[in-house]
């Protein structure tokens, strides 16, 4: 690898340092984030996990940047974090365009990224298939159910294969076969194209399998209070079934638990 290649690797893509988080009035504060520190370099996949209510949303609000800090600084590529500057980003809601359909919202989204119309159909084809709705393009999306309404939003997200992505509790609404289905998509294609991820969760098992990194919230105000690294195989190759099932894959989760209700 040359040396800048190497100096870019090691360079964090998100840099957060003090950062605190206020809503409401002068009067009647509420403080979500109270100086939190947060660094992840390229290619790292962090998972926050917490409490409802510790912040982890606002976390990412702020490395999206729709959310300015009230203190701090927050810092993505060296740059102040802003909308629409690269990252993918995956609401618990799935916030498609009412008005097109599934393939027209993806169709969109391709646009804006530069692909070339005529490339556009079998992109769209291989994106549905990825995310489990292959022969789907032709649908309204007011004609899916919320959870195939989520998976489209996940599959925009995909297609611009962006370098950093955000994802916030994204497949809390899926059935469970939906769900593993999905991070194991998310997991093989982060690992593959070597896209830094950070991922917010309830569940320990969804965090152990999917981050390299998990940081365990919590509220009150909300701050980062133990980190787990997860040195599970990434490789692009993994068995993922088969890592669900081994008996490494148990510890982790069983101590991540611990330290969740601890
Ligand atoms: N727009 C807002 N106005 C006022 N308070 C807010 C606003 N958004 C969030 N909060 C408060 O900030 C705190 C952190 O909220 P946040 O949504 O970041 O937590 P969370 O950990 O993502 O919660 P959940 O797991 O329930 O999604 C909570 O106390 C919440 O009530």
């Amino acid at each position: 690898m040359p040396r800048t290649e190497v100096a870019e690797a090691r360079e964090a893509v998100v840099d957060l340092a003090g950062v605190s988080v206020r809503y409401g009035s002068i009067r009647q504060p509420v403080t979500a984030l109270e100086g939190v520190d947060l660094r992840i370099t390229a290619g790292e996949f962090v998972v926050l996990v917490g409490p409802s209510g510790c912040g982890k949303t606002s976390l990412l609000r702020v490395v999206a940047g729709f959310e300015r800090p009230a203190s701090g600084r927050a810092r993505v590529r060296g740059e102040h974090p802003r909308p629409g500057a690269g990252a993918g980003v995956v609401f618990q809601q799935p916030r498609l365009f009412p008005w097109r359909t599934v393939g027209g919202n993806l169709g969109f989204a391709l646009a804006r990224l530069g692909v070339p119309r005529a490339e556009r159909p079998g992109r769209i084809d291989e994106l549905l298939e990825r995310v489990g709705l292959p022969g789907m393009a032709g649908r309204r999306t007011w004609e899916l159910s919320g959870g195939q309404q989520q998976r489209v939003a996940i599959a925009r997200a995909l297609a611009a294969e962006p370098r950093l992505l955000l994802m916030d509790e994204p497949f809390a609404a899926l059935d469970a076969l939906t769900r593993e289905r999905l991070q194991e998509e998310v997991r093989t294609l982060a690992g593959r194209l070597g896209t830094t991820v950070l991922f917010v969760t309830h569940s320990a098992e969804e965090a152990v399998l999917l981050g390299s990194r998990v940081l365990v919230m919590a509220a009150g105000p909300g701050r980062v209070v133990a980190e787990l690294a997860v040195g599970l195989p990434r490789e692009p190759d993994t068995d993922v079934p088969a890592l669900r099932a081994s008996p490494e894959f148990a510890r982790l989760r069983g101590r991540l638990a611990r330290t969740m209700r601890g």
